[in-house]
Formats: structure tokens, sequence, C-alpha cells
């Protein structure tokens, strides 16, 4: 199945801005990315990066550059690839498993969804013509919407490493508590621990 891996260089994880200067949130989600091609690839895939502008980067899949937003740039490839199953799995999910995506992409149904927690729309695979992707918002809801109106059968898968994408500072305890490739690296050199304060899981930075 050809998988587009969505990556944004405009601005990236500017909710991780009050952690991360500018040149780091771009360098931690280059790592959260290459997490993601790699399970992608090692789960059986063939993984694309749908990109905002050409990379530099040793980035170790093809590119397909589309300076459009995210919601008309991933409904171009849908509409090119009418014929064949696609993948689409954000680049934000470096918890993400080949386990958990081979679930994902083995699963049945023209629309299979990975929710993300909070409502969004984290993984996808589409195999009928008729969908089309509508990110954010409650994605999730538009997407059983657009699929429920176009007579499309949904399934869902229940993964907590497919549903963990990275937005917030609190979301890099789940990288450090349980990710295990370039992103947790990255944190982990870059300062960041575990930080336990009343009771809850945060990070904290040397
Ligand atoms: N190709 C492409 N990918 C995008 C675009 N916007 C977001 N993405 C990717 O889509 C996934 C989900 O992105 P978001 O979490 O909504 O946005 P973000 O810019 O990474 O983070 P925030 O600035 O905190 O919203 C990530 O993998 C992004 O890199 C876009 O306009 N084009
Ligand atoms: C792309 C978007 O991501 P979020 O803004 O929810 O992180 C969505 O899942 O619809």
């Amino acid at each position: 199945m050809h998988v587009v891996v969505p990556y944004t260089t405009r601005e990236p994880k500017s909710r991780l801005a009050g952690v991360l200067a500018p040149d780091e949130r771009r360098a931690f989600a280059r790592a959260m990315r290459d997490d993601v091609v790699a399970a992608v690839r090692a789960a059986g895939e063939t993984p694309t990066v749908l990109t905002t502008e050409p990379l530099d980067d040793g980035v170790d899949a093809p590119v397909v550059v589309d300076d459009r937003p995210l919601t008309p740039a991933v409904n171009a490839i849908l509409a090119e690839e009418a014929e064949s199953a696609v993948g689409v799995v954000m680049a934000d999910l470096p918890l993400a498993t080949p386990d958990a995506l081979a679930r994902l992409f083995e699963s049945d149904g023209d629309v299979v969804v990975a929710p993300g927690r909070g409502g969004g729309t984290n993984a996808l695979v589409v195999r009928d013509p008729a969908f089309r992707v509508d990110y954010h918002g409650a994605s999730y809801r538009d997407h059983r919407r657009i699929a429920a109106d176009a007579g499309l059968s949904v399934a869902v898968v229940d993964s907590m490493r497919l549903a963990t994408d990275v937005d917030e500072p609190a979301d890099l305890a789940e990288v450090l508590l349980h990710g295990e490739g370039a992103a947790r690296a990255w944190l982990t050199d870059a300062g960041f621990e575990l930080a336990v304060a009343d009771g809850r899981v945060g990070v904290a930075r040397e």
C-alpha cells in the first residue's frame, strides 16, 4: 500500500513554542517524521513524505511537494490514486510501531480510521475513491460523517500508539515513556526528562 506521511516545514509544532525554540521544533518534528517513515517501512508498506517544500535533510523516503494546506494536499493524492488503497499517517506519531501500523493497514473497511486523542484523525486507510478528507477540528467525527454520507464502511482502530499525536508539552512525557526511536533520543539529548509533580507525570528540562 502507498502510505502518505504529511509533514509541514511551516512553523511546525507551534503548540510546543512554550518549551522548544523554533529551530528545536523543526528538529524534533523531523525526528518524529523519521520514526514514522521507519515504522511504515518496517510494517512492509511504501512511505512517501507529503511536504510543503523540498527537503534536503536526509529524509529516507521519496517526497511529494505540495504547498497547499493539509486537506487539499491529501485530497489531491486521494484523487490521483483513486484506483488503489492509500494510507495517510501523520508525521507526529513517534510512538507508532510497525505492529500498530500493520493492524491499521490490515483492517477491513472502505475507510479505516485511527483517531487521535482530542478528536483528530491520526491515521487513515482509504479504499474507496468517494472518500475525501477534512482535517482540523473534530476531524474524527467529520471523517465518519463523510464516509457515512458516501455509504462507505468505517473501521476504527483502537491503539494507544496511533492515538498519541505529539502536539502539546504534556505529550512529550508520552514520548519519553513509550518512544523507542529518534524522537525520544532527540528529547533526551535536549535534556528532557520525566518529572512527577503533584502526582502527575510531566517533563522537565535540565
Ligand atoms: N503536507 C502538509 N502537512 C501538514 C500541513 N499541516 C500540518 N501537516 C502535518 O500534519 C500533521 C498534523 O499536524 P498538526 O499537529 O495539525 O500541525 P503542526 O503544524 O504539526 O502543529 P501545530 O502548529 O502545533 O498545529 C503533522 O505531521 C504535520 O507535519 C500542511 O499544510 N501540509
Ligand atoms: C491534522 C489534525 O491534527 P490536529 O490539529 O488535531 O493535531 C487532525 O487530526 O485533524
